[in-house]
């Protein structure tokens, strides 16, 4: 018979606090000590982050610790002293940059900075596995750095907890020698394109989304640059990302792996560099392919002869979506068409039978979690039948004169399903659930799955 534990038995929780801040008092203790044993300053990067070590020689630990990798002729002692002396900055320390982080600190990479703004949520783990249940809410740059101490103390790292902008890419990024674009939206590719192109870095750049992925350098030996391919910004909110579509940990992994690849290559100034080509990886199919892309545009606003663009721009502005904003809502609704999650509560215990309860999430997150009364009508068949003037509820057999609220997983989707019944059915009180299943859980029922 299998016995039951309580996780909520109070012991339980006070050991797990004490071991979690425990482990929070080892990783600040070994900071320390790590800074204790390598006393000697230095300045990031380009060559003197060895902390004293010899810039010109490999010690005898170096020569075991990478001899594994030093063995293949095109890495050999010169190109293991070109990596010792070099700096990479990794911008976004989540799916692409925790892989990325990893192998370039195994490699010996000399500098690695770190740049993130945000902090470490439960939702990342499955993926972005520097990072672990004890750093949960902390500063992602802190948790990778100590992680890759951990892994390599021969290593400088730099943290930069701050969000890349307009203000501060140019002093961040231009004390690195190659940078890698490990961030998931459009704002912070064109900052990173320009700012490349303006201080000469090449620009490793990758994505990961559901089971694909893709890679490609910029701006590398007269290459183009991303706005070479892409001279407008998508249309705002047209960027998918994980937080929306999901992601299968493996893809940024194997993405990930492969930005390392590309960094160490043009480090130790290998050939095959994936510059004027594009490399997909399709993990469902176990299938790469590799393209060749555009060259150089003649008439890119920032790598042509002849620019438009010389310096930094707003880049949210441009792009017209926020860099860092992860819950963007919109107002499509007048407050009588909307209803708080409380009186959601309410109507659902007093008069259930009396009204109509859509979920328009997908199929996918119904199954994953959903109140109870709800029916799962996907906003993408609202589109559908908004387009081919089907009778909507012919399959749910809802009653339509009862009154419909509709809720999604943050009240954004629900607002525009409300719109679309609203045309579909005028006759109908239509209303949305303010802040949709992300309210609920916050402020009626605390155990309701938050993702
Ligand atoms: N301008 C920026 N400056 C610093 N870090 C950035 C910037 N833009 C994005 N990032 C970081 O890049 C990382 C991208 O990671 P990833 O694509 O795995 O998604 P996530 O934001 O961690 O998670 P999810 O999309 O699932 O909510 C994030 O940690 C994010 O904070
Ligand atoms: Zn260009």
């Amino acid at each position: 018979m299998v016995i039951e534990k309580d996780f909520k038995d109070p012991r339980i929780l006070q050991l797990k606090e004490e071991i979690k801040n425990l482990k929070l008092l080892l990783c600040q203790k070994e900071t320390e000590l790590s800074e204790l044993l390598k006393p000697v300053a230095f300045s990031c990067c380009h060559g003197p982050s060895m902390k004293g070590a010899s810039k010109e020689k490999l010690s005898a630990t170096e020569i075991s610790r990478y001899s594994r990798q030093m063995l293949i002729p095109k890495i050999g002692v010169k190109g293991q002293l070109k990596l010792k002396n070099s700096s990479v900055l990794i911008v976004g320390v989540g799916g692409l940059g925790c892989p990325a982080a990893l192998y370039l600190a195994a490699a010996g990479v000399g500098c690695i900075g770190l740049v993130d703004h945000d902090c470490v949520e439960i939702n990342n783990l499955h993926r972005q596995v520097l990072h672990s249940d004890v750093f949960l809410n902390q500063p992602k740059v802190d948790s990778a750095f100590a992680a890759l101490r951990r892994l390599n103390e021969e290593v400088e790292f730099r943290t930069h907890k701050t969000q890349l902008s307009s203000s501060n890419a140019t002093d961040i990024i231009s004390s690195y020698d190659v940078i890698v674009d490990a961030t998931d939206n459009a704002p912070t590719r064109f900052l990173l394109n320009d700012v490349c192109v303006f201080t000469k870095k090449p620009l490793v750049s990758g994505a990961a989304l559901q089971t694909e992925g893709q890679l490609t350098v910029y701006n590398y030996e007269n290459g183009p640059c991303y706005r070479c391919l892409f001279p407008k910004p998508p249309p705002p909110n047209s960027v998918k990302n994980c937080g929306d579509a999901g992601v299968l940990g493996t893809v940024p992994g194997v993405i990930g792996t492969l930005q390392a690849m590309e960094v160490i290559k043009i480090l130790t100034e290998n050939k095959g560099v994936l510059s004027g080509r594009l490399l997909t990886y399709d993990g469902l199919d176990a299938s790469f392919r590799t393209f060749k892309i555009r060259d150089k545009s003649k008439t890119c606003a920032v790598c042509s002869e002849s620019p438009t663009i010389k310096e930094l721009i707003d880049y949210e502005q441009f792009c017209g979506s926020a860099a860092n904003d992860k819950n963007p809502s919109i107002n499509l609704l007048n407050p009588n068409e909307r209803i708080h999650v409380e009186r959601l509560a309410e109507l659902l215990k007093t008069e259930s039978e009396n009204n109509t309860f859509i979920d328009v999430r997908s199929p996918e997150e119904f199954e994953m979690c959903s109140i109870s009364k709800f029916v799962n009508v996907p906003i993408n068949s609202l589109f559908f039948y908004n387009t081919s003037s089907e009778p909507l509820f012919t399959d749910l057999k809802l009653d339509t004169e009862k009154p419909v609220y509709v809720i999604c997983r943050r009240g954004n989707d629900s607002q525009r399903a409300v719109q679309i019944l609203k045309d579909l059915y005028s006759h109908l009180e239509i209303k949305d659930v303010i802040g949709g299943l992300h309210s609920w859980a916050k402020r009626v029922d605390n155990d309701f799955p938050v993702y």
